[in-house]
């Protein structure tokens, strides 16, 4: 398994105007303890960037930074090509933002929220309301909204302003599965728009499902970066496909399967076989099933997943450390 470092992108790579965050050798401490250490990053126009990672990663303050809330000790960091240390004002109005610790008085209503949160670039908050199912909410205070409203309301707030970049920290934390739903589906109603949004989560199907691409983090390094798909395939476990054999010949169904493309090891318990493999191997062990004739009952398949991949990213790093 391989943990290194991505490769460092070229300086040259700045040129293009997709580019909306550039980092390059980002640092930051507290005291004497480093929680950002030489973090590279770039979010492209357009897309969602998820930053993963263990506890105390530091992707918070990684995103901080590039609001202009902290301040970096070293490296070159530029939002949509300004310095959000030195150009915070310019900056500010540019982005839309649900930092981790989001929250509104209860009594404050909907409608006051959006007048006191528009500013000069403010345009559609009635739209806005309506298409994240908040219209008939207007005039409801914030106490009194369910949690998954209420952070469908800072959704809203988040893009008033017509941000060229939204930045997202924990949105859904805390969030029951079906409000989680309900805010993944504002979510991905932002990325099929083009909005370009960089999400910090530590919820990984989130991030598998909404991510364009992903960054793990740990221990204030980036371990690894690419699309979820790219990340599994790189660091999670096998898939797994487990089912009774067909009737017919045992030995045979077995060397069949053994052979079929992806397919890296059988084991065979009575009549039971538990085949791992690559992720193709789901695709070719479900073709020859329909092809012996039957679907078993009892077909069972683990698919590897980001979190798998996660945790296998870690589990590497571990594994170099001892
Ligand atoms: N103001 C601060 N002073 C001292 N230490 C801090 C401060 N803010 C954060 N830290 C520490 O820096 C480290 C990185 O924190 P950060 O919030 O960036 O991590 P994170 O990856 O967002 O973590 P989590 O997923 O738990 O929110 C943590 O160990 C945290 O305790």
């Amino acid at each position: 398994m391989d943990i290194t470092r991505p490769p460092r992108p070229s300086p040259d790579d700045d040129a293009s105007t997709d580019q909306v965050v550039r980092v390059r050798g980002l640092r930051k401490s507290y005291g004497d303890r480093v929680v950002v250490d030489d973090v590279d990053l770039d979010v492209h126009r357009g897309e969602v960037l998820g930053i993963i990672g263990t506890n105390g990663a530091g992707k918070t303050t990684t995103v901080e930074i590039l609001q202009g809330l902290r301040r970096a000790d070293a490296g070159e960091v530029r939002v949509l090509g300004l310095d959000p240390a030195r150009d915070a004002d310019r900056l500010r109005p540019l982005l839309g933002s649900q930092l981790q610790s989001s929250r509104l008085p209860d009594r404050m209503r909907v409608d006051e929220a959006l007048h006191l949160f528009s500013g000069p670039r403010a345009d559609g908050g009635e739209t806005l309301l309506d298409r994240f199912g908040l219209a008939h909410r207007r005039g409801s205070a914030f106490g009194s909204m369910s949690g998954g409203e209420q952070q469908r309301l800072f959704l809203v707030l988040a893009l008033l302003n017509r941000p060229r970049l939204v930045v997202l920290d924990e949105l859904t934390q805390g969030l029951d599965p079906a409000a989680r739903r309900e805010v993944w589906a504002a979510v991905s109603r932002l990325r099929s728009d083009g909005t370009t949004v960089l999400l910090v989560t530590h919820e990984l199907a989130e991030a598998e499902a909404l991510c364009d691409r992903v960054v793990a983090m740990r221990d204030g390094r980036v371990l690894d970066a690419g699309t979820p798909a790219e990340l599994v395939d790189r660091h999670a476990g096998r898939a797994e496909i487990t089912f009774t054999l067909p009737a017919g010949r045992p030995a045979e169904q077995l060397a069949e399967v053994r052979a079929l493309p992806g397919v890296q090891q059988v084991r065979r318990t009575g009549d039971r076989l538990a085949v791992e493999g690559e992720r193709a191997a789901i695709a070719h062990v479900g073709r020859w099933l329909v092809g012996a004739g039957r679907v078993p009952a009892d077909l069972r398949v683990v698919v590897p997943d980001l979190e798998s991949a996660l945790l296998g990213l870690l589990g590497g790093v571990e594994r170099t450390a001892a």
